[in-house]
């Protein structure tokens, strides 16, 4: 019994048998589906689904509707033109349909006054097409797999979408991750399989264009390719440059063209990655429009300017653009890092397109005061930053902090009831800490208020809308807590639209410079540390990250007489040099060359230890502490 026979007929029949087969309690027949379609009727037998079932799965009602296409007018606006088109070309005998990344339907065009005579009347904008609530089906197979699906009639999981066939394609966001799928459906099997997925195919990399124009808009966007005929093409590159040249963004292909993994392409000078005399130079003949050439180390490349960036076509930029003084906050948090400072900016520029921001990092690396930043950078920078810890308040308070309530909600309420942080934050940023220790039960109500922007406080009355910019930070491994089934997979994808994990301090190139800018904070400017500290300081694992630092700078500049400007080993408290020289191994063989050098300083000067300690620049009392130390 397989499924490798060609009529429509017969395919069904025999998709039917299997079905009929699974139902008597017989398990999945080796071989039988393809591999991918296997693997999908696994999973729908996972979810507990009947592939008998015939009554659809509720559909939003139609303000949900209307607020699910209000938080998807980007990628609909991306994707309008293409939807024309493809219905025009391919509708006639079927639907087009665009859903978004949770397989909810977005749009349908073709033919649409066909669909309650086909049977499917939960086919509409707003119903879900999940693999989990519908079994094997292109618009979520597809993106349970992030790639192009085709499923033949009796492939489908329910037995009622038997006759019909479905090619579903993803649409990827610039970063990486996919956005939405775009679907082609007809009555009966596919006729050219090839070459609807062709089609498709083209349709969702013009629409990835135009997102990716849409999703950086203050830059200037470029396609690039090695043939000319494959500019507006599936596989052209695409790179969002900064007016000084710097690449702050790029699709697959251009990684795939330039021969580079994106983390290697971002940050780096667009002269650098194609030719020419200079990134200003590039930067200022792709201002002009015009189709390029350009010689290149991997041979040469066609260029195409698709989005002059508005400053840049209003004469503001004459070579170098100042740095918008907002933006000054987030630049010094970064430093010397250029790795650091490429991720903030491409988080300001998701938070400007209306992407969720996710910070991740261990403990006192900065997660809130990057939230901060990245909201003084915003538009919203005169709105409310509203933080919430979600670890620290008590688990049965959170909700009603988050959502506020009514007076009267619960026995002890306020009078008057509570404004919730959410509420607080609207028109500004709302910064979620820990979210990784948020209860489960409160995740389903906060991904309800993040889809659907509105809240409902405890105890009844209006909805409110709300519009905030979301930023959450955790120190856990959300991943793994999604495996885990700590936390919920369709919040962590809402929460997750740019990601950006800030570095333990040990990783961090640029400590020679952050401490200096917090010995500046700590109000001591022009105090530096000598050799044996940063030595010490540049080998210590910092498990505190920068809170730690700051807060060991602070102790030893407790220690320092007035007119001291360089701070030492002696400037640390016996307990805290202990601290700092027994936690690495590094830091150990620090500590044996410390005792190396006291003990032939020992012997040298025939164990007087004034002699030595004269001869080693240190007083009596802090040879004998160190000795003490050391040998200890
Ligand atoms: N780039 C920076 N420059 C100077 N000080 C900083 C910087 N980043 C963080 N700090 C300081 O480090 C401390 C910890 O920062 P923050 O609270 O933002 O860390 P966090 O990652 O949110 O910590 P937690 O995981 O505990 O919530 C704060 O005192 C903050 O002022």
């Amino acid at each position: 019994m397989t499924l490798s026979t060609r009529t429509t007929e017969d395919f069904i029949g025999a998709s039917r048998r299997i079905r009929q087969a699974l139902w008597s309690g017989e398990r999945l027949p080796e071989g039988a589906l393809r591999a991918e379609i296997d693997a999908s009727w696994r999973r729908s037998l996972g979810h507990g689904l009947s592939c008998w079932d015939e009554q659809a799965p509720a559909s939003d009602s139609a303000a949900d509707a209307e607020r699910l296409l209000g938080s998807n007018r980007l990628l609909l606006d991306a994707a309008t033109p293409q939807l024309d088109y493809l219905a025009r070309q391919l509708g006639e005998t079927g639907l087009i349909i665009l859903g978004d990344s949770e397989a909810r339907v977005l749009a349908i065009e073709g033919q649409t006054a066909l669909l309650p005579g086909l049977g499917l009347h939960d086919l509409q904008v707003g119903s879900c097409w999940s693999e989990a609530l519908r079994g094997t089906n292109a618009l979520g197979t597809t993106l349970v797999e992030a790639r192009p699906t085709l499923i033949d009639c009796g492939e489908h999981y329910l037995d009622r979408l038997s006759p019909f066939s479905c090619t579903s394609v993803p649409i990827r966001c610039p970063q990486g991750g996919v956005l939405g799928v775009l679907d082609l459906t007809r009555v009966g099997l596919m006729p050219q399989p090839q070459d609807n997925l062709a089609t498709l195919l083209l349709a969702a990399s013009q629409i990835e264009s135009r997102l990716f124009a849409a999703l950086y808009p203050e830059q200037l966007v470029v396609a690039f390719h090695c043939r000319r005929q494959y500019l507006d093409s599936p596989w052209q590159g695409l790179l969002a440059l900064s007016l000084e040249g710097e690449v702050l963004a790029a699709n697959d292909q251009a990684c795939a063209l330039l021969e580079l993994p994106r983390e290697a392409l971002l940050g780096r000078r667009c002269a650098e990655l194609l030719g020419g005399q200079g990134s200003q130079t590039l930067v200022r003949r792709l201002l002009q429009g015009a189709p390029l050439s350009v010689q290149t180390a991997r041979g040469e490349f066609c260029c195409r300017t698709l989005q002059v960036p508005a400053a840049a076509s209003a004469g503001l930029w004459q070579g170098m653009r100042p740095t918008p003084a907002r933006a000054d906050c987030l630049e010094a948090l970064a430093g010397d890092d250029p790795r650091l400072a490429r991720a903030l900016r491409m988080a300001r520029q998701g938070l400007a397109g209306g992407l969720p921001v996710l910070l991740l990092g261990e403990t006192g690396t900065g997660k809130e005061v990057v939230a901060q930043a990245l909201h003084q950078a915003s538009a919203r920078a005169d709105k409310p930053f509203v933080a919430v810890n979600c670890a620290a308040i008590p688990e049965g308070l959170i909700e009603s902090e988050l959502f506020g309530y009514r007076e009267g909600a619960f026995t002890g309420s306020r009078k008057g009831g509570m404004v919730g942080r959410l509420q607080q934050a609207n028109g500004g940023t709302l910064f979620l800490d820990e979210i990784g220790d948020m209860p489960l039960t409160l995740q389903a109500r906060l991904l309800r208020v993040l889809q659907e922007r509105k809240v409902l406080p405890l105890g009844g009355g209006a909805e409110q809308d709300i519009d905030v910019a979301i930023i959450c930070a955790t120190h856990r491994d959300l991943r793994v807590q999604v495996q885990e089934k700590g936390f919920r997979e369709d919040l962590y994808y809402r929460i997750n639209g740019i990601s950006l994990r800030l570095p333990a301090l040990r990783e961090r190139e640029d400590l020679t410079a952050l401490i200096e800018r917090l010995l500046d904070k700590l109000g001591a400017p022009g105090v530096r540390l000598d050799a044996d500290l940063q030595e010490l300081f540049g080998h210590y694992d910092w498990p505190g990250n920068i809170r730690q630092l700051e807060m060991v700078l602070r102790a030893a500049l407790a220690m320092r007489e007035a007119d001291e400007s360089v701070l030492g080993l002696d400037h640390l408290s016996d307990s805290l040099l202990d601290e700092l020289t027994a936690s690495t191994r590094q830091a150990s063989s620090i500590r044996e060359n410390e005792l190396k050098l006291i003990r032939d300083t020992l012997e040298r000067q025939q164990g007087n230890v004034s002699a030595a300690a004269e001869a080693l620049g240190i007083s009596r009392a802090t040879l004998y502490r160190k000795l003490k130390q050391l040998r200890g």
